[in-house]
């Protein structure tokens, strides 16, 4: 049996397109290893799907100057020789790294042992982790058509981002279920990248009551976010992070409003739900879901909002345009070639495994 060592972490985003992998996996014969972090996101995701789960240290990444650097190459170093000693044990065939700052010792121990590693890249411009694992790869994969202009020519390929197979069986009706909704106004999904976005929860709690007018809000805030005082509010849901109930959710969903991380955007245009992007500003990030965001509007798949643009009015405004016009955004996305990016990326694995 062949088999491939996985790894992608830190945010939900670098897990879920992993797992959608899984299934294509297991058809071709493939055995599955993950390494993550002790106590990142990534640990509960991937022991749930009953993955052998093997952690390293890993240290945070910066490209600006901070005391905080000393220590974490420390980290990185002793992450770069766990790892080793994991690939030593496993031998895979294959590495595939999905990004995130635990990837990168993981993808330079693969290049030492001479295992061949394939990297994907989600985002338009390529994340640290994943630009300084580059020269370490045999294969690249990304999802923008703008991203080649980053990467070297001849060994990357447009794929796309693979999507879980499951958040295409999602049923409306137990989706309004689960949120105690009825039939008569709209459905508002909230959803602020995997570990919620205080920015989305503060504007959609302080908006609450002239939204309720129109929608019916499913809020999902994040870990530790959920507001007790507003448990008991007719027309308003809330959870902090959804695995089961996801597909539900999105298939319930009439417009969404997201942040612009690029696997919730990709989920979003494979399931053609009119949406309202609000992207994490250029003070908190590189910038990349700004880009991401910005590309989307430019395709006509969505409507942008800018965090610095951000208020009550607007977004209410917003609403009322994209729900007005939902059928305009649905045909745009109907003829995206960008969807689903397993059989590609699958492609990809099966050249390159030794
Ligand atoms: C703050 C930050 O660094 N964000 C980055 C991070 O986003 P982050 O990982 O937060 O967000 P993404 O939108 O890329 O992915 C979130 C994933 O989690 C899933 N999900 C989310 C909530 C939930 O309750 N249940 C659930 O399953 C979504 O369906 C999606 O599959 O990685 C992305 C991909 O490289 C980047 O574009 C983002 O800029």
């Amino acid at each position: 049996m062949r088999k491939i060592l996985m790894t992608g972490g830190g945010t939900a985003g670098h897990v879920t397109p992993n797992i959608a992998l899984f299934p294509s996996l297991r058809k071709n014969g493939f055995e599955i290893f993950y390494i993550g972090t002790e106590s990142g996101i990534e640990k509960k995701l991937i022991e749930q799907e009953n993955i052998p789960y093997f952690s390293i240290k890993a240290g945070k990444l910066r490209r600006y100057f901070d005391i905080k650097n000393i220590t974490d190459i420390s980290k990185i170093s002793k992450g770069y020789f766990q790892a080793l000693s994991i690939i030593h044990k496993i031998k895979p065939n294959i590495v595939f790294s999905k990004g995130g700052f635990v990837s990168s010792p993981v993808v330079w121990a693969a290049w030492t042992k001479r295992i061949p590693v394939i990297i994907h890249e989600s985002d338009i411009t390529p994340g640290l982790a994943n630009k300084i694992s580059i020269p370490f790869s045999k294969s690249i994969c990304y999802s923008f058509p703008e991203t080649i202009n980053y990467l070297p020519k001849d060994k990357s390929k447009l794929t796309g981002i693979p999507v879980r197979q499951n958040l295409f069986q999602g049923n409306k009706n137990f989706g309004k279920k689960l949120c105690s909704f009825d039939s008569k106004s709209p459905i508002v999904l909230i959803i602020g990248g995997s570990l919620g976005s205080q920015v989305l929860n503060n504007i959609i709690r302080s908006s609450l009551q002239d939204l309720l007018k129109n929608f019916q809000i499913c809020h999902i805030c994040g870990k530790g976010n959920f507001d007790l005082n507003l448990k008991n509010l007719k027309g308003y849901k809330q959870f902090e992070y959804v695995s089961d109930e996801l597909p539900h959710l999105f298939a319930a969903a009439d417009i969404i409003i997201s942040r612009a991380g690029a696997t919730t955007l990709n989920e979003i245009l494979a399931l053609k739900k009119p949406n309202i992007l609000i992207p994490l500003s250029k003070q908190a990030s590189r910038g990349d879901q700004i880009l991401n965001a910005e590309s989307y509007k430019k395709h006509g798949f969505s409507f942008v909002i800018r965090e610095e643009e951000l208020n009550v009015e607007k977004l209410i405004d917003a609403l009322k345009t994209v729900y007005n016009e939902r059928n305009i955004y649905v045909k745009n996305m109907s003829k995206s070639n960008m969807a689903n990016g397993i059989e590609e990326v699958m492609n990809v694995i099966l050249e390159n495994v030794k």
